[in-house]
């Protein structure tokens, strides 16, 4: 008995020796990979993907990633299999219309479950046929001339949001959060004319907000090791055994999912009863498109309507707090903007409700909401990339397919060869006083919204919301900052999110008309 016990543990312990020399071997052989061993990086991050995470885990990964391109170069290997790029030739390159540099595993952390099946969005998908099929249907959705149909969904909650801030006039607020549930209820009422009702219950609905903030972390973590994925969250039999113990992770995703079903079922059954014509909502239009052009299948019609809420939210809210917070830094910055508005104002060049075609047609506004995405992108780590199976030349250097190389927004947005030795200034003026050929420069190297193929599908309607909401709000409030802590807090967990942003509102007197 005891000589096999005996036999047993040392049986156990060369096997455990073996996966550690195993393991070490194939750190060293990876480190010294060919094509990658003579970049430049940080020693440690050849070996192992725990340099990385070392980069992210505190949520100042712009910092960090800035901090290696300036001490290492413009190429710098930051993994095994992972090189960082900071230079403005390559973007095209990676990210242009064309280019073959597929979106890497990184993004399996996004995949949501739907009927026990991954359902890869628009947003996570790495193959291009799918994202094709896709995106066929609902790109006009998401066109210039489609958003007017939106506008009326954002009016309704800033009206709520500047009835509130009128009442909370003079005590310092959480403006960060209200701003969160701004974002949310628009984008749910442009999606399916229904608000979640965060503005009016003034509170996270169903923890939503937190949950998510769950998710990003995990994603922050556990993308920088994709393959973990699978034997966590991305495992169906784990969830559904902690699921039945009660003690499974919070899944947002899953939520979204439900919502978008029971309001898909609520359409249907307004348009049984007639109640939902004139409905001019992400869904109803997707289901008259349905009519026009044959059907969309169940499966992806819940995906676009879940993605939106996904990928609308957060961002735009974080864009807006931006803009709020250097306006409130920049008093310059703040008064020459109020000045554009109330001059649009008193010209009769602004409706009741500031329409998108209006906001368009206020250049320094337009600077502003640019700037704001330069200083502070909603999305700030990496976009990574696989170079093509046949490998490439970037900046130069011979880089075998395969490799995951990224360029990173924060990074490239500091760029002073672009954006001008006050590159980390916030100075919207800079959109308005280049030359044709600056500017388009600095347009090529703004990251904020992606590049190339797989850019941001979005952006009318984030232009849409702050554009919109913005002068409204600065036409009939003053704000100011009021938080004892000069400075905001910030967490880039691939969100780029801030707290802290306390301030004051005051009523500057003129009357809202409805
Ligand atoms: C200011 C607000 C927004 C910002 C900063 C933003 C940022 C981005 C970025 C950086 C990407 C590219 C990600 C990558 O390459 O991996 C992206 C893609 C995407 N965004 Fe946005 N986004 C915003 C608003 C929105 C809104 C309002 C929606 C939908 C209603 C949306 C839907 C999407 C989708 C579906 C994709 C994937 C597109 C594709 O791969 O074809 N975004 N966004």
């Amino acid at each position: 008995m005891t000589i096999s016990m005996d036999h047993n543990l040392s049986l156990l312990l060369y096997l455990v020796i073996a996966l550690v020399v195993l393991g070490l071997a194939t750190s060293i052989r990876t480190g010294f990979k060919p094509g990658l061993r003579n970049l430049p990086g940080p020693f440690l991050a050849r070996f192992s993907g725990l340099y990385r995470l070392s980069m992210v885990y505190g949520g100042q990964s712009p910092v960090e990633y800035r901090r290696i391109h300036e001490k290492y170069g413009r190429i710098v290997r930051v993994g095994p299999s992972h090189v960082s790029i900071s230079d403005p030739a390559v973007i095209p390159q990676i990210y242009g219309i064309g280019s073959n540099y597929l979106k890497t595993d990184f993004y399996v952390v996004f995949v949501p479950y739907y009927k026990d099946q991954p359902m890869d969005s628009l947003f996570s998908t790495r193959d291009p046929t799918y994202h094709k099929n896709l995106k066929r249907p609902v790109a006009q959705l998401f066109s210039m001339t489609n958003m007017k149909t939106y506008e009326i969904y954002a009016d309704e909650c800033t009206k709520i949001f500047i009835d509130r801030m009128r009442e909370l006039a003079g005590s310092p607020i959480d403006f960060g959060a209200w701003l969160q549930w701004y974002a949310f209820d628009v984008i749910a009422s442009i999606t399916f004319q229904r608000r979640f009702g965060f503005l009016e219950q003034r509170r996270d609905v169903d923890h939503m907000i937190g949950d998510l903030d769950f998710a990003f972390n995990y994603a922050k973590v556990i993308g920088q090791f994709p393959g973990l994925h699978k034997y966590l969250v991305g495992n169906k039999t784990l969830l559904n055994i902690l699921a039945r113990l009660k003690v499974g992770p919070p899944d947002p995703l899953k939520r979204f999912l439900k919502i978008t079903e029971e309001e898909i079922k609520r359409y249907d059954q307004e348009q049984k009863g007639s109640s939902g014509h004139g409905r001019m909502d992400f869904l109803a239009q997707l289901r008259a498109k349905e009519a026009k052009d044959g059907q969309i299948s169940h499966r992806d019609m819940v995906n676009h309507l879940g993605n939106n809420i996904l990928a609308g939210s957060d961002t735009t809210a974080i864009s807006l707090r931006a803009v709020f917070y250097y306006l409130i830094k920049t008093p310059s910055a703040y008064k020459t903007l109020v000045s554009e508005i109330d001059e649009a104002d008193k010209n009769g060049q602004l409706s009741v409700f500031v329409t998108y075609e209006e906001c368009l047609k206020l250049p320094y506004l337009q600077a502003v909401m640019k700037e704001a995405l330069r200083m502070h992108p909603g999305v700030a780590f990496p976009l990574e990339r696989f170079v093509p199976a046949e490998g490439a030349t970037i900046c130069g250097q011979v880089i075998p397919g395969g490799t995951n190389v990224s360029v990173n927004a924060p990074v490239i947005h500091m760029n002073k060869d672009v954006f001008g030795d006050d590159a980390d200034q916030f100075r919207p003026e800079r959109w308005l006083e280049a030359s044709p050929g600056e500017l388009k420069t600095m347009d090529r190297n703004f990251l904020a919204f992606g590049y190339g193929s797989r850019t941001c599908i979005g952006k009318n309607i984030s232009i849409l919301e702050m554009g919109k909401f913005i002068p409204q709000v600065l036409r009939y409030l003053d704000v100011q900052w009021a938080s004892s802590d000069p400075e905001w807090k910030t967490n880039a967990a691939w969100f780029w999110r801030q707290t802290g942003v306390i301030v004051k509102f005051a009523w500057r007197g003129k009357e809202m008309s409805d």
